[in-house]
């Protein structure tokens, strides 16, 4: 925890009320108890014979059981007196709040279930044992297990075996529930040959549920090339290249629960941490790691991460991709050691009676050899003194002294030693080394000769200079380059595992401030270089993770689409031969039809119909609606819905049963989702950045936030890759 402390201070703890009620409000179909949740005509005859209310009986029974043991799980916990098992009262404060977090991640949630599926196994011919496994460990009074955790080495076939490997199940049965109680289950038998292969209709009605309020955890649904993503070696970093929807964020989290079950001293220790594009995305995934009983995560944006001076400046667009850009770090190593000046005059101490010099051309030697150690900066500044005091020592025993540490300590601390050491290496300030270099043109051509042209130079430079750090407007790339003056200084402690999200947006000089906090530990890197929307977005992962520092990380693909319907995501795949010429579209495992409407009105009638658009959405459909414009347009349509009467949020406030209407503006939709999207003009949302590329690259994220259907408004023509389709 110790270098966590060096981060900004831990946000909104995941914890947050409210959102359960919503949850099982929303939690589709109801159907009388004993039933199974699939409409009869859908299922195969495997399921209708697994209808019989025996079984169900046995496994509300167990669930019953579960929770009983659960409950005694806790109150065990809550009774344990650590009084004394403690020496001291700092010892009691931490084991207690240990035991705090245990208590509360034994608490038994009403309306989720405690297991989602079971595996039985065969033994010598017949039966053999079966597992439950669901979100957490749960045993009995003699300690014997009633529900595996989902990351257990066991659960793992649960998600993995399938018929051609069975990985020796026998029987994989998945649960369907109603507001935490079991209503139905699905039996695939594994090694039954006469048994067809088919798809899951309670994975399908799981996914294909309303969506309400924050993220959820997929624990119940993760696929098998998820689950080889989620549980890959903590030692590796894996890059996962998705399209919209396809589970990138969803595994990221998961992943990291997986880790902290897998290795959770280590990363105790050494800490995990979530990086997402901005605030309203990080509240929107804040809950799925509570959920799964991880509290301890933490979770930032980039910027927060190195926000070591106060942003109030923005930088032109080919000022902001020069600063993130690669060769910055080179002129900041140079400028970080241009005050390392070499001594003109020799090193003299005196002790007692006695004078010891150490002449100019030996302490260069010293220097030029910590310089090309390439060690921090501050590091070769601490080791300076000793190596000095060291040849001063040479000098001591070659006049017959016998001189011991303590005399090299009191020599390194000699007056005349860091005095020395103090104009040789005098000390760095990231912030004002930084500073300087934006500010004073000859500094800066000192440091950037042979790397950067003068034209560049001069895009560096403030049009006027500030008179010191406080008054300077830093922009957001100058924070990035303070982070990189800071651990050439002194290195940035690194965490146990870093996931980034959105990754495709970063910059070089950013991907080497997430790097650092990496450098030791491994990451999960995660983003869609379809959805790269900065000027500086990275055209391929292979030089993103050159940057991160992770040159050897496998990238994986993800290609199933979860949340856009396939008439959604073909129609916004118009426009990746634009954005993204070498990505596939993705595919889709919804279905249905009729999920696309694309509406022309005439020039001045758009605030207008885009409010009764989201008020027949709001009047006849279940679930969350976003309301998406451009953003020079949010004002105008918010003004339409005050109009209107209808009520709205902002993104990242938590979308309930009573308001389900969001309005997003365009450049803060990354990410999120919605069950239904209405969308505002795409004409006005491409003209709304810079270039045409990135302007269709922000109309192609926003087309692909809706889970079950779109509709677009527009009085302005469709850009014409749409107007195709339209
Ligand atoms: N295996 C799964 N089972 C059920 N739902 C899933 C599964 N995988 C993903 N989802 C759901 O699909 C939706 C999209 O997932 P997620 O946001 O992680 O996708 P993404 O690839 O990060 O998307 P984007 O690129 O748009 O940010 C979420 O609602 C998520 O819960």
């Amino acid at each position: 925890m110790r270098k966590l402390a060096r981060l900004p201070p831990p946000r909104r703890p995941f914890r947050r009320a409210g959102s359960a009620a919503c949850r099982s409000e929303t939690g589709g179909p109801r159907h009388a108890r004993g039933r199974t949740a699939v409409p009869p005509d859908h299922q195969p005859p495997e399921a209708r014979t697994a209808m019989s209310a025996a079984p169900l009986d046995h496994e509300r029974a167990h669930l019953a059981a579960s929770r009983t043991a659960l409950r005694a799980m806790r109150a065990d916990a809550e009774a344990l007196d650590i009084t004394d098992v403690t020496a001291n009262w700092v010892n009691a404060e931490v084991l207690q709040s240990e035991l705090d977090l245990r208590i509360k991640a034994l608490a038994d949630l009403a309306d989720t279930p405690l297991f989602f599926g079971r595996l039985d196994y065969a033994k010598d011919g017949g039966p053999g044992e079966s597992f439950y496994i669901g979100r957490r460990h749960v045993h009995d009074a003699d300690g014997d297990p009633m529900v595996i955790d989902w990351r257990a080495p066991v659960s793992q076939a649960f998600y993995r075996a399938s018929k051609k490997e069975p990985m020796d199940v026998v029987l994989r049965r998945r649960f369907g529930y109603d507001r935490g109680e079991i209503t139905a289950y699905e039996d695939e038998h594994l090694t039954d040959p006469a048994e067809a292969a088919r798809s899951s209709a309670l994975l399908q009605r799981e996914i294909e549920r309303p969506r309400v309020g924050p993220m959820r955890d997929i624990v119940a649904t993760i696929q098998p090339e998820q689950d080889v993503i989620v549980r890959a070696e903590v030692g590796g970093t894996v890059c996962v290249q998705g399209a919209p929807g396809t589970g990138k964020t969803a595994v990221g989290l998961h992943r990291v629960a997986y880790l902290l079950y897998a290795h959770r001293e280590r990363l105790a220790r050494t800490g995990t941490l979530v990086i997402g594009p901005n605030d309203s995305f990080l509240r929107y995934i804040e809950q799925v790691l509570p959920a799964l009983g991880e509290l301890e995560v933490q979770q930032a944006t980039v910027a927060e991460l190195v926000a070591h001076v106060a942003v109030r400046g923005v930088d032109p667009a080919p000022v902001a991709r020069l600063k993130g850009d690669a060769r910055m770090a080179e002129v900041l190593r140079r400028a970080v050691r241009a005050g390392v000046t070499m001594p003109a005059e020799p090193v003299v101490v005196v002790r007692g009676s006695r004078r010891w010099r150490v002449p100019a051309y030996e302490v260069e030697e010293l220097v030029r050899e910590l310089l090309e150690r390439g060690i921090r900066y501050n590091s070769a500044r601490e080791a300076l003194p000793r190596r000095i005091a060291h040849a001063v020592l040479v000098r001591m025993e070659r006049a017959g002294e016998a001189p011991d540490d303590r005399v090299q300590d009191a020599v390194a601390r000699n007056p005349a030693v860091k005095a020395a050491v103090k104009a040789i290496w005098p000390a760095v300030d990231p912030v004002k080394l930084v500073l300087r270099l934006l500010s004073d043109a000859e500094f800066l051509a000192a440091h950037a000769e042979g790397i950067l042209d003068a034209d560049e130079q001069r895009l560096l430079l403030w049009e006027k200079p500030p008179r010191g750090v406080r008054s300077a407007r830093w922009s957001a790339a100058d924070a990035v380059l303070v982070d990189e003056a800071r651990d050439l200084v002194e290195r940035t402690p690194s965490l146990g595992h870093v996931v980034l999200d959105e990754a495709q947006d970063l910059s070089p000089m950013q991907y080497r401030a997430v790097g650092r906090r990496c450098s030791t530990g491994s990451a999960t890197v995660l983003g869609d270089i379809a959805q790269g929307t900065t000027p500086w977005a990275t055209e391929s992962w292979a030089a993103a993770l050159a940057h991160l520092g992770k040159p050897e990380a496998a990238v994986e693909e993800l290609t199933q689409g979860f949340r856009v319907p396939r008439e959604v995501i073909a129609y916004a795949s118009r426009l990746l031969p634009s954005i993204a010429p070498g990505l596939a579209e993705a595919t889709s495992i919804r279905e249905s039809a009729g999920d696309l409407a694309i509406r022309g009105v005439p020039p001045g009638a758009l605030d207008g119909a885009v409010a009764a658009a989201c008020a027949e959405v709001l009047g006849g459909r279940e679930g969350s609606v976003g309301l998406i414009a451009a953003d020079g347009r949010v004002a105008a349509v918010g003004a339409a819905l005050d109009a209107a009467g209808l009520p709205y949020l902002a993104p990242g406030e938590e979308t309930t049963s009573a308001a389900r209407l969001t309005l997003v503006p365009a450049s803060l939709a990354k990410g999120l989702e919605y069950d239904y999207v209405v969308l505002d003009d795409p004409a006005a949302i491409v003209a709304g950045e810079p270039d045409e590329r990135t302007g269709l690259r922000r109309l192609y994220v926003c087309l692909t936030r809706a889970v079950s259907g779109l509709t677009v408004l527009h009085a302005e023509p469709l850009p014409a890759q749409l107007a195709a389709a339209a």
